[in-house]
């Protein structure tokens, strides 16, 4: 379980988290909505280290972890996933997989000159872990694919693959169907839901695409304005009167709320 405590991020004057307050129960796959702007990513990026809050606490199962950076969260199980990096492009999809895990023995140069078995031991269980994973998804057939040239969706697959090389407990992903195609979103769908269901993953997922939100998350906070506005079921939310308020404010219309994307 997360507890967010009164969380506030100010970027100079400008308090793009101000006063958030949440629980992220254990088992459960949370859904984060809120306008635009209204300091989801932000908060998102506090929670995982990539950002300092100005003030407030961050616990994980009792414990504080306020302000700990990406790496130390990443060993409590904690991972925040982010778009696949420049420089991995060129390498394939299975091996931008097999650089998850940091501690391989191969990386310290002692094991260079005197592990090679078990460095060899470790690559094969590795790329077989790398390999499992790509089926899992259904990107099996992309595994020597540069991951620079598979789709976006497959991208978030691949984003979504590399939580699964470690033992990963709490997985935050931001926009994750963002620019993905409909059959894909499936896929990824059902990949957060069985990770769930049979691995016992607590998700927390930034999401526009409403239907996507009300398929697969349980319970939905709202945001707006650095605030917790709501928190329910979907429908609770999409019937609570300060929610329609807020997504009306930022000049959208209630009806794109109420549809599929808000
Ligand atoms: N590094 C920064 N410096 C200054 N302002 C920032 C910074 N990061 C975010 N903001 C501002 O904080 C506010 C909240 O941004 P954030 O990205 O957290 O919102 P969001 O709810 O994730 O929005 P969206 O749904 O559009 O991604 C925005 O007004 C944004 O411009």
């Amino acid at each position: 379980m997360i507890v967010v405590d009164d969380v506030h991020k100010h970027f100079g004057g400008f308090h793009a988290v101000d006063g958030a307050s949440m629980t992220i129960q254990q088992g459960s796959i949370t859904g984060l909505i809120g306008p635009n702007g209204a300091g989801k990513t932000t908060l998102f990026n506090v929670i995982a280290g990539v950002l300092q809050p100005t003030s407030g606490r961050v616990t994980m199962a009792g414990e504080d972890i306020t302000g700990l950076p990406p790496h130390d969260l990443f060993h409590k199980g904690l991972l925040r996933t982010f778009q696949i990096a420049h420089e991995f492009s060129s390498m394939t999809c299975r091996e931008n997989l097999m650089m998850v895990p940091g501690d391989q023995s191969g990386e310290r140069l002692w094991n260079t000159w005197f592990g090679r078995k078990r460095i060899a031991d470790e690559e094969r269980a590795l790329r077989a872990k790398a390999d499992e994973v790509l089926e899992f998804l259904t990107i099996e057939h992309l595994a020597d694919h540069k991951a620079g040239q598979v789709s976006g969706g497959q991208k978030k697959l691949l984003e979504l693959g590399r939580t699964m090389m470690v033992d990963a407990r709490i997985v935050f992903l931001d926009e994750v169907g963002a620019g993905v195609n409909r059959t894909l979103l499936n896929t990824i769908a059902d990949a957060i839901v069985q990770l769930n269901k049979e691995r016992n993953y607590t998700f927390v997922v930034i999401e526009h695409d409403m239907d996507f939100i009300g398929r697969i998350c349980d319970p939905v906070i709202c945001m707006a304005e650095g605030k917790v506005l709501a928190e329910g079921t979907l429908d609770d939310i999409k019937a609570n009167e300060q929610v329609i308020e807020a997504y009306l404010g930022t000049g959208l219309k209630n009806k794109d709320m109420m549809g599929t994307q808000a």
